[in-house]
């Protein structure tokens, strides 16, 4: 059996936050069979950007593994992840993040020419066509909507097709009609063998997923598959109740 598009092992990190040592992961055992849209979840400050930015390489965790393709992340210098970074992930934000001055097309070519690598118009404008977006090749970010720029930007992780997107919040900055073109483009590419890890405080948008995680204070504490998202609002609800009757009891000691 193929190893799984994302493993970690007893993932934990540790920052030193101004009142002393903040543990944002406590122990992360986590699987992400390939083509699978895991939706991460969770209380404000549980963990959810923290595990998502060491999955991805973007940041070294205290302990534990993180293995991306079968590849032990740990095992790479700087250079090494660096390489990862740009090859083996795709990444979309909450703010688009594309170049104002450059046409969609030239924003989707960028990670590409960052790398110093052939770029093959046919396949920016078959990714363009992928996400619906055929016809607005040479328009710049200002000349989008919304929905638009993130599928842009969709397209721009996709184009060194890589191993796992990593989404932060790709819905965060939409209305509800972009969100669900968004999350629909989300799901397709899923349903194409696309492996798609996204966070998400929004249980509309975690119900386009295969599976969400919920996390509180650093741990996974809870999964919900095949999600309605009247099921993880409810589990959510019940996490954030939680968490500020934590937070209460910790203020009053
Ligand atoms: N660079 C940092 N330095 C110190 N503490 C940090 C840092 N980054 C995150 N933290 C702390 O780690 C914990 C987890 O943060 P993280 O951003 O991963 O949570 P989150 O679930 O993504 O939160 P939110 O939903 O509010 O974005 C929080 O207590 C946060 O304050």
């Amino acid at each position: 059996m193929s190893a799984p598009a994302v493993r970690t092992r007893d993932l934990r990190c540790r920052f030193a936050g101004e009142a002393g040592p903040v543990d944002a992961l406590r122990g992360i055992n986590l699987d992400v069979e390939r083509g699978s849209f895991v939706a991460i979840m969770g209380p404000s400050g549980s963990g959810k950007t923290t595990l998502l930015h060491c999955a991805a390489g973007l940041r070294v965790p205290t302990s534990g593994t993180v293995e991306l393709d079968g590849v032990n992340l740990s095992g790479l210098d700087e250079t090494r992840l660096a390489e990862l970074r740009r090859r083996r992930v795709g990444f979309v934000f909450q703010s688009f993040n594309l170049l104002p001055a450059l046409t969609a097309a030239e924003n989707i070519e960028l990670p590409l020419r960052l790398d110093s690598r052939q770029v093959d118009p046919r396949h920016t404008a078959a990714l363009l066509a992928r996400v619906g977006l055929g016809n607005r090749d040479r328009h710049r970010p200002d000349q989008l909507s919304g929905g638009q720029k993130q599928r842009v930007a969709v397209a721009r992780a996709l184009i060194t097709n890589p191993e796992v997107v990593f989404a932060d919040e790709p819905t965060g900055a939409l209305d509800i009609r972009s969100a669900r073109e968004v999350l629909t483009l989300v799901r397709q590419l899923a349903d194409q063998g696309q492996t798609i890890i996204m966070v998400t405080h929004d249980p509309v948008a975690a119900s386009f997923s295969d599976q969400v995680l919920f996390l509180a204070d650093g741990l996974i504490v809870d999964r919900l598959a095949r999600p309605s998202a009247p099921a993880v609002a409810s589990r959510m609800a019940t996490l954030v109740e939680s968490a500020e009757r934590a937070a209460n009891a910790a203020g009053v000691r």
